[in-house]
């Protein structure tokens, strides 16, 4: 059901969001696999390069071989996701990357879209929040600028957003909370040099 409310709206509005989309243990697990892990600087672009006034969260790359159930169980929600929306919109989904975003107090990330310059191989963004207990006041909402307006999104625990990477502008606000999120990526092959 999910799957199919999702697929609507992404081909209606170019956006979905809905809270409670994985569970309170889900998320627990998700958080206990990101404090086993190591988190690097989030870079810029190509060449990766640190830009605190862009971004300033930390970041770790989900690789070929994970083996936390949390993480294979994400995992399957975005294969059934690409194999649904390649049926129904032959979108060339061939492969996802994916990292976990720690957002420190204070950080952000400001208005982009998701495809690095010259490239368009991201295809629909694909985002878990992990954060319980999200409350108004704690910052971080993801703001997405639209047709001349703005949506504001809560990171809460549970939530995904998804989006289709190439023409949605977006920003993190400063948190003010550390922020948690699984950020992934469907891509296909096509690479166009700019
Ligand atoms: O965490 C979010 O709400 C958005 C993150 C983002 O825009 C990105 O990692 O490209
Ligand atoms: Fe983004």
């Amino acid at each position: 059901m999910i799957i199919k409310n999702l697929v609507n709206d992404l081909h209606e509005k170019g956006l979905f969001y809905q809270e409670s989309v994985f569970s309170f243990n889900e998320v627990d697990d998700l958080i206990k696999e990101s404090n086993t892990r190591f988190f690097v600087k989030a870079g810029i672009g190509k060449n990766k390069d640190i830009d605190n006034e862009i971004r300033s969260d930390e970041i770790s790359w989900l690789t070929e071989n994970e083996s936390s159930m949390a993480v294979i169980r994400f995992l399957n929600f975005v294969k059934e996701l690409s194999e649904t929306l390649n049926q129904e919109f032959f979108l060339g989904i061939n492969d996802f990357e994916a990292h976990f975003a720690n957002y420190p107090v204070g950080s952000y990330y400001k208005t982009h879209v998701d495809n690095f310059r010259g490239q368009n191989n991201r295809v629909i963004t694909v985002i878990l929040y992990l954060n319980k207990e999200w409350k108004d006041g704690d910052g971080g909402e993801v703001c997405i600028h639209k047709n001349n307006s703005e949506i504001l999104l809560s990171p809460s625990g549970g939530s995904v957003l998804c989006f289709v990477s190439k023409d949605t502008l977006h920003e993190v606000l400063p948190t003010n909370k550390i922020r948690l999120s699984l950020t992934g990526w469907m891509l296909n092959s096509k690479i166009f040099p700019s």
